[in-house]
Protein backbone atom coordinates (compact mmCIF):
# COMPACT_ATOMS: atom_id res chain seq x y z
CA UNK A 1 0.00 0.00 0.00
CA UNK A 2 0.99 3.26 -0.88
CA UNK A 3 1.82 5.85 1.83
CA UNK A 4 -0.63 8.18 0.55
CA UNK A 5 -3.31 5.64 0.20
CA UNK A 6 -2.88 5.00 4.04
CA UNK A 7 -5.80 5.59 5.93
CA UNK A 8 -5.62 8.19 8.77
CA UNK A 9 -6.84 7.82 11.79
CA UNK A 10 -5.57 11.04 14.14
CA UNK A 11 -3.74 11.51 11.28
CA UNK A 12 -2.09 8.08 11.15
CA UNK A 13 -1.98 5.41 8.65
CA UNK A 14 -4.07 2.61 9.10
CA UNK A 15 -1.72 -0.42 7.67
CA UNK A 16 1.50 -2.03 8.98
CA UNK A 17 3.10 -1.58 5.55
CA UNK A 18 2.72 2.26 5.15
CA UNK A 19 6.23 3.97 6.32
CA UNK A 20 6.06 6.00 8.76
CA UNK A 21 8.40 8.94 7.65
CA UNK A 22 5.90 12.16 7.81
CA UNK A 23 6.73 14.52 10.71
CA UNK A 24 3.05 14.86 11.03
CA UNK A 25 2.13 11.25 11.04
CA UNK A 26 2.47 9.14 14.06
CA UNK A 27 1.73 5.29 13.97
CA UNK A 28 -2.06 4.57 14.86
CA UNK A 29 -0.98 1.72 16.91
CA UNK A 30 1.12 4.39 18.97
CA UNK A 31 -1.62 6.58 19.00
CA UNK A 32 -4.63 3.75 19.97
CA UNK A 33 -2.53 2.05 22.16
CA UNK A 34 -1.75 5.27 24.08
CA UNK A 35 -4.83 6.71 24.14
CA UNK A 36 -4.20 10.21 23.54
CA UNK A 37 -5.29 12.99 25.15
CA UNK A 38 -6.18 15.07 22.32
CA UNK A 39 -5.56 14.59 18.11
CA UNK A 40 -2.90 17.64 19.36
CA UNK A 41 -1.66 15.63 21.59
CA UNK A 42 -1.39 12.28 19.18
CA UNK A 43 0.31 14.36 16.10
CA UNK A 44 2.64 16.26 17.99
CA UNK A 45 4.00 13.73 20.02
CA UNK A 46 6.78 11.81 17.99
CA UNK A 47 7.97 9.76 21.09
CA UNK A 48 4.96 7.53 21.59
CA UNK A 49 5.36 3.68 21.96
CA UNK A 50 4.92 1.35 19.21
CA UNK A 51 2.11 -1.36 19.61
CA UNK A 52 3.97 -4.95 19.86
CA UNK A 53 2.50 -6.93 17.32
CA UNK A 54 -0.22 -9.02 17.61
CA UNK A 55 0.65 -12.56 18.22
CA UNK A 56 0.09 -14.97 15.60
CA UNK A 57 -3.06 -17.34 16.17
CA UNK A 58 -2.21 -19.65 13.37
CA UNK A 59 -3.49 -23.44 14.26
CA UNK A 60 -5.78 -21.88 16.65
CA UNK A 61 -9.38 -23.27 16.48
CA UNK A 62 -12.32 -20.02 16.89
CA UNK A 63 -15.96 -21.45 17.94
CA UNK A 64 -15.06 -24.84 17.27
CA UNK A 65 -15.19 -24.80 13.98
CA UNK A 66 -12.50 -22.33 12.39
CA UNK A 67 -9.06 -23.55 11.85
CA UNK A 68 -6.93 -20.66 11.58
CA UNK A 69 -4.28 -21.60 8.20
CA UNK A 70 -2.01 -18.56 7.66
CA UNK A 71 -1.92 -14.82 8.08
CA UNK A 72 -3.09 -12.95 5.24
CA UNK A 73 -2.09 -9.38 6.25
CA UNK A 74 -2.33 -6.85 8.83
CA UNK A 75 -4.28 -3.73 8.91
CA UNK A 76 -4.53 -0.82 11.27
CA UNK A 77 -7.34 -2.53 13.33
CA UNK A 78 -6.97 -6.43 13.19
CA UNK A 79 -5.03 -9.01 11.40
CA UNK A 80 -6.82 -11.22 8.54
CA UNK A 81 -6.52 -14.75 8.44
CA UNK A 82 -7.33 -17.57 5.69
CA UNK A 83 -8.94 -20.25 7.96
CA UNK A 84 -11.39 -23.48 7.09
CA UNK A 85 -14.24 -24.21 8.41
CA UNK A 86 -13.70 -28.18 9.86
CA UNK A 87 -16.96 -29.49 9.46
CA UNK A 88 -17.72 -28.05 5.57
CA UNK A 89 -13.89 -27.96 4.69
CA UNK A 90 -14.88 -24.58 2.92
CA UNK A 91 -12.21 -21.82 2.89
CA UNK A 92 -12.73 -18.33 4.61
CA UNK A 93 -10.88 -15.40 5.76
CA UNK A 94 -11.23 -14.24 9.34
CA UNK A 95 -10.24 -10.95 10.59
CA UNK A 96 -9.52 -10.64 14.55
CA UNK A 97 -9.45 -7.40 16.15
CA UNK A 98 -6.03 -6.90 17.71
CA UNK A 99 -6.51 -7.56 21.39
CA UNK A 100 -4.78 -4.46 22.62
CA UNK A 101 -7.47 -2.83 21.36
CA UNK A 102 -10.37 -5.13 22.54
CA UNK A 103 -10.61 -3.44 25.85
CA UNK A 104 -11.69 -0.07 24.00
CA UNK A 105 -15.19 -0.28 23.67
CA UNK A 106 -15.61 2.47 20.79
CA UNK A 107 -12.66 0.48 18.51
CA UNK A 108 -14.65 -2.93 19.42
CA UNK A 109 -17.64 -1.25 18.08
CA UNK A 110 -15.74 0.21 15.05
CA UNK A 111 -14.48 -3.76 14.05
CA UNK A 112 -18.13 -5.09 14.64
CA UNK A 113 -19.26 -1.99 12.29
CA UNK A 114 -17.26 -3.02 9.55
CA UNK A 115 -18.75 -7.02 9.87
CA UNK A 116 -22.27 -5.44 10.12
CA UNK A 117 -22.72 -2.49 7.31
CA UNK A 118 -21.33 -5.16 4.84
CA UNK A 119 -24.47 -8.05 6.05
CA UNK A 120 -26.49 -5.01 6.11
CA UNK A 121 -25.49 -4.10 2.36
CA UNK A 122 -25.98 -7.73 1.01
CA UNK A 123 -24.68 -7.11 -2.40
CA UNK A 124 -22.53 -9.55 -4.58
CA UNK A 125 -20.07 -6.69 -4.88
CA UNK A 126 -19.61 -6.25 -1.17
CA UNK A 127 -17.33 -8.85 0.63
CA UNK A 128 -19.91 -11.52 2.15
CA UNK A 129 -19.51 -11.44 6.10
CA UNK A 130 -21.21 -14.50 7.30
CA UNK A 131 -20.01 -15.16 11.00
CA UNK A 132 -18.76 -13.42 14.23
CA UNK A 133 -17.26 -14.44 17.57
CA UNK A 134 -14.95 -13.84 20.04
CA UNK A 135 -11.45 -15.58 20.22
CA UNK A 136 -9.91 -17.31 23.76
CA UNK A 137 -8.25 -14.48 24.20
CA UNK A 138 -11.01 -11.99 24.54
CA UNK A 139 -10.57 -10.18 21.31
CA UNK A 140 -13.38 -10.00 18.60
CA UNK A 141 -13.69 -11.58 14.93
CA UNK A 142 -15.66 -11.96 11.80
CA UNK A 143 -15.94 -13.99 9.29
CA UNK A 144 -15.75 -13.30 5.52
CA UNK A 145 -15.77 -15.39 2.22
CA UNK A 146 -11.92 -15.96 1.12
CA UNK A 147 -11.00 -13.22 -1.61
CA UNK A 148 -8.31 -14.83 -3.88
CA UNK A 149 -6.64 -12.07 -6.31
CA UNK A 150 -5.74 -8.59 -5.65
CA UNK A 151 -6.96 -5.68 -4.44
CA UNK A 152 -6.99 -2.58 -7.09
CA UNK A 153 -3.71 -0.85 -6.54
CA UNK A 154 -2.00 -3.66 -7.45
CA UNK A 155 -3.76 -4.05 -10.92
CA UNK A 156 -3.00 -0.12 -11.46
CA UNK A 157 0.09 -0.51 -10.08
CA UNK A 158 0.90 -2.94 -12.56
CA UNK A 159 -1.34 -2.82 -15.72
CA UNK A 160 -2.89 1.15 -15.63
CA UNK A 161 -3.88 3.44 -17.46
CA UNK A 162 -6.26 0.49 -18.23
CA UNK A 163 -8.09 0.53 -21.61
CA UNK A 164 -11.35 2.28 -21.27
CA UNK A 165 -13.42 -1.01 -21.20
CA UNK A 166 -11.90 -2.26 -18.44
CA UNK A 167 -12.19 0.66 -16.47
CA UNK A 168 -15.86 0.90 -16.87
CA UNK A 169 -16.69 -2.78 -16.22
CA UNK A 170 -14.49 -2.42 -12.34
CA UNK A 171 -16.20 1.39 -12.29
CA UNK A 172 -19.64 -0.15 -12.80
CA UNK A 173 -19.32 -2.76 -9.87
CA UNK A 174 -18.09 -0.59 -7.69
CA UNK A 175 -20.53 2.04 -7.98
CA UNK A 176 -23.10 -0.61 -8.01
CA UNK A 177 -21.69 -1.86 -4.17
CA UNK A 178 -21.65 1.55 -3.32
CA UNK A 179 -25.05 2.39 -4.35
CA UNK A 180 -25.97 -0.44 -2.42
CA UNK A 181 -24.62 0.83 0.50
CA UNK A 182 -25.88 3.95 0.15
CA UNK A 183 -29.77 3.12 -0.44
CA UNK A 184 -29.41 1.58 2.82
CA UNK A 185 -27.97 4.54 4.63
CA UNK A 186 -24.32 3.79 4.80
CA UNK A 187 -21.64 6.10 3.61
CA UNK A 188 -18.33 4.27 3.01
CA UNK A 189 -15.80 7.03 3.80
CA UNK A 190 -12.94 4.99 3.25
CA UNK A 191 -12.78 4.23 -0.83
CA UNK A 192 -9.81 3.67 -2.73
CA UNK A 193 -8.39 1.04 -4.65
CA UNK A 194 -6.88 -1.30 -2.09
CA UNK A 195 -10.61 -1.83 -0.79
CA UNK A 196 -11.94 -3.09 -3.79
CA UNK A 197 -10.63 -6.69 -4.36
CA UNK A 198 -10.20 -7.90 -7.97
CA UNK A 199 -11.15 -11.45 -8.18
CA UNK A 200 -12.08 -14.00 -10.94
CA UNK A 201 -15.79 -15.22 -10.78
CA UNK A 202 -17.79 -16.78 -13.34
CA UNK A 203 -15.04 -16.44 -16.19
CA UNK A 204 -14.98 -12.70 -15.62
CA UNK A 205 -11.19 -11.63 -13.96
CA UNK A 206 -12.48 -8.71 -13.03
CA UNK A 207 -15.28 -9.27 -11.01
CA UNK A 208 -14.98 -6.58 -7.70
CA UNK A 209 -15.69 -6.92 -4.19
CA UNK A 210 -15.70 -3.91 -2.40
CA UNK A 211 -14.03 -4.37 1.26
CA UNK A 212 -13.70 -2.17 4.87
CA UNK A 213 -16.73 -0.80 5.53
CA UNK A 214 -14.86 -0.12 9.24
CA UNK A 215 -15.30 3.57 9.08
CA UNK A 216 -18.36 3.61 6.64
CA UNK A 217 -21.00 5.81 8.87
CA UNK A 218 -24.22 4.49 9.32
CA UNK A 219 -27.05 6.69 8.78
CA UNK A 220 -29.89 3.97 8.75
CA UNK A 221 -32.19 4.04 11.63
CA UNK A 222 -30.22 1.89 13.50
CA UNK A 223 -29.29 3.95 16.15
CA UNK A 224 -25.55 4.02 15.42
CA UNK A 225 -25.45 7.43 13.12
CA UNK A 226 -22.43 9.61 14.03
CA UNK A 227 -21.50 7.74 16.93
CA UNK A 228 -18.39 6.29 15.59
CA UNK A 229 -17.38 9.13 13.79
CA UNK A 230 -18.51 11.28 16.81
CA UNK A 231 -14.75 10.16 18.35
CA UNK A 232 -13.05 11.82 16.02
CA UNK A 233 -10.58 9.07 15.76
CA UNK A 234 -11.66 8.34 11.86
CA UNK A 235 -10.55 10.53 9.35
CA UNK A 236 -10.15 8.64 5.68
CA UNK A 237 -7.53 8.61 3.20
CA UNK A 238 -5.73 11.58 1.85
CA UNK A 239 -5.32 10.33 -1.48
CA UNK A 240 -8.91 9.60 -2.25
CA UNK A 241 -10.45 12.33 0.10
CA UNK A 242 -13.06 14.64 -0.79
CA UNK A 243 -12.66 18.51 -0.11
CA UNK A 244 -15.44 18.01 2.58
CA UNK A 245 -13.73 15.06 4.56
CA UNK A 246 -10.66 16.73 3.98
CA UNK A 247 -11.82 19.96 5.81
CA UNK A 248 -13.51 17.97 8.84
CA UNK A 249 -16.94 18.60 7.39
CA UNK A 250 -20.13 16.27 7.88
CA UNK A 251 -19.59 13.78 4.94
CA UNK A 252 -22.43 12.53 3.26
CA UNK A 253 -22.49 9.71 -0.16
CA UNK A 254 -21.35 12.04 -2.34
CA UNK A 255 -17.87 11.85 -0.66
CA UNK A 256 -18.06 8.29 -1.74
CA UNK A 257 -18.88 9.81 -5.39
CA UNK A 258 -15.49 12.11 -4.90
CA UNK A 259 -13.31 8.85 -4.17
CA UNK A 260 -14.37 6.96 -7.01
CA UNK A 261 -13.96 9.77 -9.07
CA UNK A 262 -10.56 9.68 -7.61
CA UNK A 263 -10.31 5.91 -8.29
CA UNK A 264 -11.41 6.45 -12.07
CA UNK A 265 -9.32 9.07 -12.86
CA UNK A 266 -6.18 6.39 -11.44
CA UNK A 267 -7.52 4.07 -13.72
CA UNK A 268 -7.58 5.42 -16.92
CA UNK A 269 -4.03 7.56 -15.81
CA UNK A 270 -1.99 5.47 -13.99
CA UNK A 271 -1.60 8.52 -11.96
CA UNK A 272 -3.76 9.85 -8.89
CA UNK A 273 -4.39 13.96 -9.03
CA UNK A 274 -2.68 15.04 -6.41
CA UNK A 275 0.35 14.23 -4.36
CA UNK A 276 2.39 16.15 -2.35
CA UNK A 277 5.41 15.11 0.10
CA UNK A 278 3.28 14.76 3.30
CA UNK A 279 -0.61 14.29 4.14
CA UNK A 280 -1.26 17.76 4.71
CA UNK A 281 -0.42 18.96 1.42
CA UNK A 282 -2.72 16.52 -0.85
CA UNK A 283 -6.03 17.23 1.63
CA UNK A 284 -4.62 21.16 0.72
CA UNK A 285 -4.71 19.97 -2.93
CA UNK A 286 -8.26 18.53 -2.76
CA UNK A 287 -9.55 21.66 -0.88
CA UNK A 288 -8.45 24.27 -3.12
CA UNK A 289 -6.52 22.51 -6.76
CA UNK A 290 -8.09 21.57 -9.73
CA UNK A 291 -7.15 18.44 -10.66
CA UNK A 292 -4.80 18.41 -13.54
CA UNK A 293 -7.19 16.80 -16.59
CA UNK A 294 -6.84 12.94 -17.03
CA UNK A 295 -5.93 13.67 -20.54
CA UNK A 296 -2.62 15.94 -19.79
CA UNK A 297 -1.91 14.03 -17.09
CA UNK A 298 -1.42 10.82 -19.14
CA UNK A 299 -1.35 11.92 -23.05
CA UNK A 300 -0.30 8.40 -23.91
CA UNK A 301 -3.50 6.70 -22.46
CA UNK A 302 -5.88 8.46 -24.95
CA UNK A 303 -8.41 9.53 -22.53
CA UNK A 304 -11.71 10.18 -24.35
CA UNK A 305 -13.16 13.81 -23.56
CA UNK A 306 -16.37 12.21 -22.21
CA UNK A 307 -14.18 10.25 -19.58
CA UNK A 308 -12.60 13.12 -18.38
CA UNK A 309 -15.92 15.26 -18.51
CA UNK A 310 -17.22 12.52 -16.08
CA UNK A 311 -14.04 11.94 -13.71
CA UNK A 312 -14.04 15.90 -13.40
CA UNK A 313 -17.85 15.82 -12.52
CA UNK A 314 -17.28 13.17 -10.05
CA UNK A 315 -14.39 15.33 -8.59
CA UNK A 316 -15.95 18.55 -8.61
CA UNK A 317 -14.58 20.36 -5.10
CA UNK A 318 -18.58 21.09 -4.24
CA UNK A 319 -20.32 18.68 -4.15
CA UNK A 320 -23.68 19.74 -5.38
CA UNK A 321 -21.81 19.65 -8.63
CA UNK A 322 -21.12 16.31 -8.61
CA UNK A 323 -22.83 13.20 -9.67
CA UNK A 324 -25.49 13.33 -6.96
CA UNK A 325 -25.68 9.35 -6.71
CA UNK A 326 -23.65 6.75 -8.45
CA UNK A 327 -26.43 5.79 -10.12
CA UNK A 328 -26.16 9.28 -11.95
CA UNK A 329 -22.24 8.08 -12.49
CA UNK A 330 -23.32 4.95 -13.83
CA UNK A 331 -25.37 6.63 -16.28
CA UNK A 332 -22.45 8.41 -17.69
CA UNK A 333 -20.46 5.75 -17.69
CA UNK A 334 -22.94 3.98 -19.50
CA UNK A 335 -23.19 6.99 -22.21
CA UNK A 336 -19.77 6.57 -23.03
CA UNK A 337 -19.09 6.16 -26.93
CA UNK A 338 -23.17 6.60 -27.58
CA UNK A 339 -24.59 10.06 -28.99
CA UNK A 340 -24.80 11.44 -25.68
CA UNK A 341 -23.15 14.51 -24.51
CA UNK A 342 -20.45 14.55 -22.24
CA UNK A 343 -21.70 16.22 -18.54
CA UNK A 344 -21.16 19.47 -17.85
CA UNK A 345 -18.18 19.93 -15.87
CA UNK A 346 -18.68 23.28 -14.03
CA UNK A 347 -15.59 25.52 -13.59
CA UNK A 348 -14.97 26.18 -9.64
CA UNK A 349 -12.88 29.27 -8.45
CA UNK A 350 -11.31 28.16 -5.73
CA UNK A 351 -8.67 30.08 -4.22
CA UNK A 352 -5.77 28.18 -3.71
CA UNK A 353 -2.65 28.43 -0.72
CA UNK A 354 -0.20 30.39 -2.24
CA UNK A 355 3.52 31.47 -0.81
CA UNK A 356 3.05 35.11 -1.84
CA UNK A 357 2.44 36.92 1.05
CA UNK A 358 0.37 39.82 -0.37
CA UNK A 359 -1.69 37.08 -1.80
CA UNK A 360 -3.16 36.47 1.74
CA UNK A 361 -5.65 38.58 4.24
CA UNK A 362 -3.76 38.58 7.53
CA UNK A 363 -5.41 37.44 10.32
CA UNK A 364 -6.39 39.82 13.18
CA UNK A 365 -6.38 37.17 15.54
CA UNK A 366 -4.02 34.21 16.56
CA UNK A 367 -5.43 31.14 15.20
CA UNK A 368 -7.44 29.11 17.88
CA UNK A 369 -7.20 25.78 18.36
CA UNK A 370 -10.41 23.54 18.14
CA UNK A 371 -10.90 21.82 20.90
CA UNK A 372 -11.69 18.33 22.00
CA UNK A 373 -14.49 18.55 24.29
CA UNK A 374 -17.68 18.53 22.30
CA UNK A 375 -18.02 15.23 19.25
CA UNK A 376 -18.23 18.12 16.59
CA UNK A 377 -15.70 19.58 17.19
CA UNK A 378 -13.66 16.80 17.89
CA UNK A 379 -14.11 16.04 14.34
CA UNK A 380 -13.13 19.03 12.53
CA UNK A 381 -10.53 19.30 15.25
CA UNK A 382 -8.36 16.60 13.56
CA UNK A 383 -7.57 18.73 10.43
CA UNK A 384 -7.69 22.16 12.21
CA UNK A 385 -4.72 20.90 14.99
CA UNK A 386 -2.82 19.37 12.08
CA UNK A 387 -3.46 22.63 9.91
CA UNK A 388 -2.10 25.00 13.09
CA UNK A 389 0.50 22.75 13.49
CA UNK A 390 1.33 23.13 9.86
CA UNK A 391 1.24 26.81 10.42
CA UNK A 392 3.45 26.77 13.09
CA UNK A 393 5.81 24.76 10.94
CA UNK A 394 5.48 28.08 8.48
CA UNK A 395 2.87 26.90 6.70
CA UNK A 396 0.61 29.51 8.07
CA UNK A 397 -0.72 30.44 4.32
CA UNK A 398 -2.14 26.68 4.56
CA UNK A 399 -3.64 27.47 7.85
CA UNK A 400 -5.78 30.30 6.86
CA UNK A 401 -6.54 28.57 4.04
CA UNK A 402 -7.79 25.53 6.32
CA UNK A 403 -10.85 28.11 8.02
CA UNK A 404 -14.22 27.91 6.72
CA UNK A 405 -14.95 29.67 3.92
CA UNK A 406 -17.02 32.19 6.11
CA UNK A 407 -14.55 32.07 8.81
CA UNK A 408 -11.88 33.10 5.82
CA UNK A 409 -13.21 35.64 3.89
CA UNK A 410 -14.51 37.72 7.11
CA UNK A 411 -10.63 38.72 7.56
CA UNK A 412 -10.61 42.55 7.33
CA UNK A 413 -8.58 43.10 3.83
CA UNK A 414 -5.86 46.63 4.38
CA UNK A 415 -6.42 48.94 2.24
CA UNK A 416 -3.11 48.61 0.39
CA UNK A 417 -3.18 45.22 -0.41
CA UNK A 418 -4.57 43.65 -3.08
CA UNK A 419 -7.54 41.78 -3.73
CA UNK A 420 -6.69 38.14 -3.92
CA UNK A 421 -7.89 36.37 -6.59
CA UNK A 422 -12.20 36.16 -6.25
CA UNK A 423 -12.83 33.63 -3.74
CA UNK A 424 -15.73 31.49 -4.40
CA UNK A 425 -15.50 28.48 -2.83
CA UNK A 426 -18.67 27.01 -2.39
CA UNK A 427 -18.73 25.60 0.62
CA UNK A 428 -20.45 22.00 0.82
CA UNK A 429 -23.90 21.53 0.78
CA UNK A 430 -25.78 20.96 4.09
CA UNK A 431 -25.88 17.36 4.50
CA UNK A 432 -28.58 15.61 2.53
CA UNK A 433 -28.92 18.78 0.39
CA UNK A 434 -30.98 18.69 -2.42
CA UNK A 435 -29.52 17.91 -5.57
CA UNK A 436 -29.85 21.30 -7.16
CA UNK A 437 -27.31 23.63 -7.21
CA UNK A 438 -28.07 27.20 -6.35
CA UNK A 439 -27.27 29.93 -9.06
CA UNK A 440 -25.30 32.91 -7.79
CA UNK A 441 -27.40 35.92 -7.50
CA UNK A 442 -27.25 37.89 -10.73
CA UNK A 443 -25.02 40.23 -11.13
CA UNK A 444 -22.58 39.26 -8.17
CA UNK A 445 -20.18 36.82 -10.05
CA UNK A 446 -17.52 39.42 -12.02
CA UNK A 447 -18.02 40.13 -15.54
CA UNK A 448 -14.45 39.25 -16.00
CA UNK A 449 -11.92 37.90 -13.61
CA UNK A 450 -9.23 40.54 -12.31
CA UNK A 451 -6.01 39.42 -13.11
CA UNK A 452 -2.07 40.59 -12.44
CA UNK A 453 -0.86 41.94 -16.26
CA UNK A 454 0.23 40.05 -18.84
CA UNK A 455 3.12 37.98 -18.06
CA UNK A 456 5.42 36.98 -20.79
CA UNK A 457 6.00 33.52 -19.90
CA UNK A 458 3.07 30.61 -20.65
CA UNK A 459 -0.19 31.76 -19.33
CA UNK A 460 -3.16 29.46 -18.40
CA UNK A 461 -6.27 30.76 -19.16
CA UNK A 462 -10.22 29.42 -18.07
CA UNK A 463 -12.50 28.93 -21.40
CA UNK A 464 -15.83 28.32 -19.97
CA UNK A 465 -18.16 26.85 -22.59
CA UNK A 466 -21.75 26.07 -22.88
CA UNK A 467 -20.63 22.50 -23.47
CA UNK A 468 -17.63 20.47 -22.73
CA UNK A 469 -15.18 21.56 -25.65
CA UNK A 470 -11.56 20.77 -26.68
CA UNK A 471 -9.28 23.68 -27.42
CA UNK A 472 -7.18 23.49 -30.50
CA UNK A 473 -4.64 25.64 -32.45
CA UNK A 474 -6.31 27.98 -34.44
CA UNK A 475 -5.55 24.93 -37.55
CA UNK A 476 -7.08 22.70 -35.60
CA UNK A 477 -4.29 20.62 -35.57
CA UNK A 478 -3.04 20.68 -32.03
CA UNK A 479 -5.11 19.93 -28.72
CA UNK A 480 -3.69 21.94 -25.95
CA UNK A 481 -6.71 20.96 -23.08
CA UNK A 482 -10.07 21.42 -22.68
CA UNK A 483 -12.44 24.09 -21.81
CA UNK A 484 -13.37 23.78 -17.86
CA UNK A 485 -11.88 24.93 -14.05
CA UNK A 486 -8.45 23.02 -15.44
CA UNK A 487 -7.84 26.15 -18.29
CA UNK A 488 -5.62 25.87 -21.11
CA UNK A 489 -1.82 26.71 -21.22
CA UNK A 490 -1.31 29.41 -24.13
CA UNK A 491 2.36 29.94 -24.89
CA UNK A 492 3.57 33.13 -26.95
CA UNK A 493 2.66 36.11 -27.26
CA UNK A 494 -0.72 37.00 -27.90
CA UNK A 495 -3.53 37.57 -29.47
CA UNK A 496 -3.78 33.82 -29.58
CA UNK A 497 -6.44 32.65 -31.94
CA UNK A 498 -7.79 28.69 -31.00
CA UNK A 499 -10.63 26.51 -32.23
CA UNK A 500 -13.02 25.39 -29.79
CA UNK A 501 -14.57 22.20 -30.86
CA UNK A 502 -17.47 19.97 -29.01
CA UNK A 503 -19.59 16.95 -30.14
CA UNK A 504 -23.00 17.58 -32.18
CA UNK A 505 -21.70 21.21 -31.69
CA UNK A 506 -19.89 23.64 -34.92
CA UNK A 507 -16.14 24.61 -33.67
CA UNK A 508 -15.97 28.01 -32.61
CA UNK A 509 -12.78 30.01 -33.76
CA UNK A 510 -11.71 32.56 -31.04
CA UNK A 511 -9.12 34.76 -30.09
CA UNK A 512 -8.02 35.76 -27.11
CA UNK A 513 -6.30 39.24 -26.63
CA UNK A 514 -3.81 39.90 -23.60
CA UNK A 515 -4.61 36.88 -21.93
CA UNK A 516 -3.17 37.22 -18.33
CA UNK A 517 -2.62 34.40 -15.72
CA UNK A 518 -6.09 32.80 -14.39
CA UNK A 519 -8.36 34.97 -16.71
CA UNK A 520 -11.67 33.39 -17.82
CA UNK A 521 -13.43 33.88 -21.18
CA UNK A 522 -16.75 32.53 -21.75
CA UNK A 523 -17.97 31.25 -25.62
CA UNK A 524 -21.10 29.92 -26.79
CA UNK A 525 -20.41 27.07 -28.93
CA UNK A 526 -23.88 26.06 -31.35
CA UNK A 527 -25.01 23.32 -31.66
CA UNK A 528 -25.05 21.48 -34.80
CA UNK A 529 -28.69 20.71 -36.75
CA UNK A 530 -29.29 17.10 -35.40
CA UNK A 531 -28.18 14.24 -37.92
CA UNK A 532 -28.52 10.84 -36.76
CA UNK A 533 -25.26 8.58 -36.39
CA UNK A 534 -23.46 11.78 -35.72
CA UNK A 535 -19.84 10.53 -33.99
CA UNK A 536 -19.28 11.67 -30.46
CA UNK A 537 -15.53 12.34 -30.71
CA UNK A 538 -14.36 14.30 -32.40
CA UNK A 539 -11.10 14.45 -34.42
CA UNK A 540 -9.07 17.56 -36.02
CA UNK A 541 -10.11 18.24 -39.52
CA UNK A 542 -8.29 16.33 -42.26
CA UNK A 543 -8.15 19.37 -43.88
CA UNK A 544 -8.32 22.28 -41.13
CA UNK A 545 -7.79 25.31 -44.30
CA UNK A 546 -10.90 23.60 -46.01
CA UNK A 547 -13.73 25.80 -43.66
CA UNK A 548 -12.59 28.10 -41.03
CA UNK A 549 -14.85 29.12 -38.79
CA UNK A 550 -15.81 32.54 -37.94
CA UNK A 551 -13.99 33.98 -35.24
CA UNK A 552 -15.50 35.01 -32.19
CA UNK A 553 -13.51 37.38 -29.76
CA UNK A 554 -15.17 37.82 -25.80
CA UNK A 555 -16.51 41.22 -25.64
CA UNK A 556 -14.67 42.67 -22.73
CA UNK A 557 -17.34 44.61 -21.03
CA UNK A 558 -19.47 41.30 -20.97
CA UNK A 559 -17.68 38.43 -20.72
CA UNK A 560 -19.69 36.91 -18.20
CA UNK A 561 -17.13 34.48 -16.93
CA UNK A 562 -18.66 31.97 -15.83
CA UNK A 563 -21.83 33.50 -14.68
CA UNK A 564 -24.08 31.78 -17.21
CA UNK A 565 -22.95 28.46 -16.44
CA UNK A 566 -24.35 28.85 -12.45
CA UNK A 567 -27.81 29.75 -13.98
CA UNK A 568 -27.80 26.47 -15.84
CA UNK A 569 -28.68 23.12 -14.27
CA UNK A 570 -25.39 21.72 -13.98
CA UNK A 571 -27.16 18.05 -14.08
CA UNK A 572 -29.20 18.50 -16.61
CA UNK A 573 -26.61 16.95 -20.35
CA UNK A 574 -26.31 19.66 -22.84
CA UNK A 575 -26.74 18.77 -26.37
CA UNK A 576 -28.19 15.74 -27.79
N1 LIG B 1 -11.85 -11.45 2.65
C1 LIG B 1 -10.54 -11.41 2.42
N2 LIG B 1 -9.96 -12.36 1.66
C2 LIG B 1 -8.63 -12.32 1.40
N3 LIG B 1 -7.80 -11.37 1.87
C3 LIG B 1 -8.32 -10.39 2.64
C4 LIG B 1 -9.70 -10.35 2.95
N4 LIG B 1 -9.93 -9.27 3.73
C5 LIG B 1 -8.74 -8.67 3.89
N5 LIG B 1 -7.77 -9.31 3.25
C6 LIG B 1 -6.36 -8.95 3.19
O1 LIG B 1 -5.86 -8.85 4.49
C7 LIG B 1 -5.01 -7.73 4.64
C8 LIG B 1 -5.43 -6.88 5.80
O2 LIG B 1 -6.77 -6.47 5.61
P1 LIG B 1 -7.37 -5.26 6.40
O3 LIG B 1 -8.74 -5.01 5.92
O4 LIG B 1 -7.19 -5.47 7.86
O5 LIG B 1 -6.31 -4.19 5.93
P2 LIG B 1 -6.44 -2.65 5.72
O6 LIG B 1 -7.42 -2.40 4.65
O7 LIG B 1 -5.06 -2.12 5.57
O8 LIG B 1 -7.03 -2.31 7.14
P3 LIG B 1 -7.74 -1.01 7.68
O9 LIG B 1 -8.13 -0.16 6.51
O10 LIG B 1 -8.88 -1.56 8.47
O11 LIG B 1 -6.72 -0.37 8.51
C9 LIG B 1 -5.05 -6.97 3.34
O12 LIG B 1 -3.88 -7.27 2.63
C10 LIG B 1 -6.23 -7.55 2.60
O13 LIG B 1 -5.98 -7.60 1.23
Amino acid sequence: MSKQAATLIYGRSGSEAVSEDSPLVPSLTSLIGSAPASPLEALSDPALPVMPAAPDLTGTLLLDRYCLLRKLGVGGMGTVYEAEHVTIKKRCAIKILNPEFAHRSELVERFLQEARAASMIGHENVVEITDFGATPTGSVFFVMEMLVGEDLSETIKRSAPLPWSRVAGITMQICRALQAAHDKGIIHRDMKPENCYRIERSGNPDFIKVLDFGIAKLTAEDGSSGRLTSTGMIFGTPTYMSPEQAQGERVDHRSDVYAVGVILYELVTGKVPFTADNFMGILTKHMFEEPPAPSEAAPEAGVLPEVEALILKAMQKDRGLRFQSLRELMDAILDVGTDAAPVLVVPERRSRPNTGPTQFRPRTAPITLPTVETPTRRRSGVFGVALAIAAMLGGGAVALYGMNAAEATEQPVPKDMPSPTPQVVAGPAPVEAPPKVEPPPLGETPTKVDAPPVAPGPVRVVLTTNTPAEVFDAAGTSRLGMSGAVGVALTGAGPHQLLLRAAQHEDLAIELKDAAEGQQFEFTLKPKAKKQGVAKTTKPPKDPGAKKPPVETPQPENPGSGTKFGLKDPFKKMGG
